[in-house]
C-alpha cells in the first residue's frame, strides 16, 4: 500500500469562538504540488502553520511520512521541523548575514560541520541559480534573488515537504514566473512535495497539480487543477474571475435571455486538454453554416495542459450547433442573445 507523504485528518483550529479551520482533511502523495487557495481569512495561513508544526490543531492530526506530528513532544517537534522547509512571503532573511550565511543557518542549528556545510551551501546556491553570489548581503539583492535565498535556506536540511506561504506575492509578474519555474524544477529534480498557499489563481494554474479551495475554514473543493479550473462552484468562480475572460460590457448591456428574431447567440465554451487544439470551431461553422465571432477568450496552460475559455457569438444558435459544440469533452453554456447589429 502506498502511504501518502502527508495526511491531514479532521483538523480544527479555534481562536476563541472563531473556527479558523473546521474539520479539514486531505492527503498529498509524494512529489505532488498542492495549491491551497481561498479568500482573505479563509484559513490558509492557519493551515500552513499547522502543517509546518509551528502551531497545533485543537482537534485532528497531521501525519508526515507516517509520523503523527500532533503527538510529538517539543523536542521531537524540533527534529520533525527539519523535514519541513518553509518559504516566507517577505523572505525573512537576516540582514546581518551574507547570502551564504543565511543559507547555512539551518545547517549550523542542525550541527553540521563547517567544511561539509560550506559544500552544501555551494550546492544549494547552484540549485537556486545564485552560484558565486554567496558573499553578497541581502540588501544587495533583488526581491527575486532574496526569494531564491529563502528557497535555498528552506531546502538546506533536505526536507521531505516544502511549504510556501504566498512565496511570490511580493514579487512582480516576471519575477513571479521565474520563482514558480524554479519551484517546478526543484519539484521535478528532487521529487520534492510542495504545499503552497496563495490568493492568486494564476499561481495555482502555473504550478499546482492538485488544488484545495478553502472558505471559512472548510474545504469546499479538492481535486486536480484542471478540474478546479472548470468549476461551477460560486466561491471558486469568484476567485477565478480575474483570470477568466469576461463578456465585453458593451455587449453585456444588450444581452437578453429571450431569443429575439435574428438574434446572435452568445455562448461560453470551455475545452480542457489536447481537445482544445482541435479545429472544432471551423467544423461547426462548415457543418451548420454558422459564422462564429470570438468576443473574448483565453488559452492558457493549466496543470501542464491547454485550457481554452472562449466567449463566442454565433449567427446560427440552433440546438444542432449547440449539441455539436458540447461534444468531445467541451463544456458549453448559453450566456444569452444579442441583436444581430450589436
Ligand atoms: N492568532 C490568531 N488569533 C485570532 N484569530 C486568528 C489568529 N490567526 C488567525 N485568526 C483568524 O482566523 C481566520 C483565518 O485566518 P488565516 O490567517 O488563517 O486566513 P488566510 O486565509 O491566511 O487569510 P489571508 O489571506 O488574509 O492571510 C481569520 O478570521 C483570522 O482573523
Amino acid at each position: 500500500m502506498v502511504v501518502d507523504l502527508l495526511q491531514v485528518v479532521g483538523i480544527t483550529r479555534r481562536f476563541g469562538s472563531h473556527l479558523a479551520l473546521d474539520d479539514v482533511s486531505f492527503s498529498v502523495p509524494k512529489g505532488e504540488i498542492l495549491g491551497v487557495i481561498g479568500r482573505s481569512g479563509a484559513g490558509k495561513s492557519s493551515l500552513l502553520r499547522c502543517l509546518g508544526a509551528l502551531d497545533r490543531p485543537d482537534e485532528g492530526h497531521i501525519v508526515l511520512q507516517g509520523e503523527n506530528l500532533t503527538e510529538l513532544t517539543q523536542a521531537q517537534l524540533v527534529q520533525a521541523r527539519r523535514r519541513i522547509g518553509y518559504v516566507f512571503q517577505h523572505f525573512n532573511l537576516l540582514n546581518a548575514r551574507t547570502v551564504a550565511g543565511n543559507i547555512a543557518l539551518p545547517l549550523e542549528i542542525a550541527g553540521m560541520k563547517k567544511d561539509v556545510r560550506h559544500e552544501r551551501v555551494e550546492e544549494l546556491l547552484h540549485l537556486v541559480g545564485l552560484a558565486g553570489q554567496g558573499d553578497k548581503w541581502p540588501s544587495q539583492l533583488s526581491g527575486g534573488q532574496k526569494q531564491r535565498v529563502g528557497i535555498a535556506r528552506a531546502l538546506a536540511n533536505d526536507p521531505a515537504l516544502l511549504l510556501c506561504d504566498e512565496a511570490t506575492s511580493a514579487l512582480d509578474p516576471e519575477t513571479t514566473a521565474s520563482i514558480l519555474q524554479l519551484l517546478r524544477e526543484i519539484n521535478a529534480r528532487l521529487g520534492l512535495t510542495i504545499v503552497l498557499i496563495t490568493h492568486e489563481m494564476d499561481v495555482i494554474r502555473r504550478i499546482a497539480t492538485q488544488v484545495i479551495v478553502l472558505d471559512h475554514g472548510r474545504i469546499i473543493e479538492n481535486g486536480p487543477t484542471r478540474q478546479i479550473w472548470g468549476t461551477t462552484h460560486a466561491v471558486t468562480h469568484a476567485l477565478l474571475s480575474d483570470s477568466r475572460p469576461q463578456l465585453p460590457p458593451a455587449i453585456e448591456a444588450r444581452l437578453t435571455d429571450e431569443k429575439i428574431p435574428d438574434a446572435r447567440t452568445i455562448i461560453r465554451l470551455r475545452v480542457e486538454g489536447d481537445a482544445a487544439w482541435e479545429p472544432f470551431l471551423s467544423a461547426a461553422s462548415q457543418r451548420f453554416g454558422t459564422d462564429i465571432a470570438l468576443l473574448q477568450g483565453s488559452m492558457v496552460e493549466v496543470g501542464g495542459a491547454p485550457f481554452a475559455d472562449l466567449i463566442l457569438s454565433l449567427s446560427n444558435g440552433t440546438q444542432g450547433v449547440l449539441d455539436f459544440l458540447s461534444q468531445s469533452g467541451r463544456s458549453m453554456e448559453v450566456t444569452g442573445y444579442v441583436p444581430a447589429d450589436y
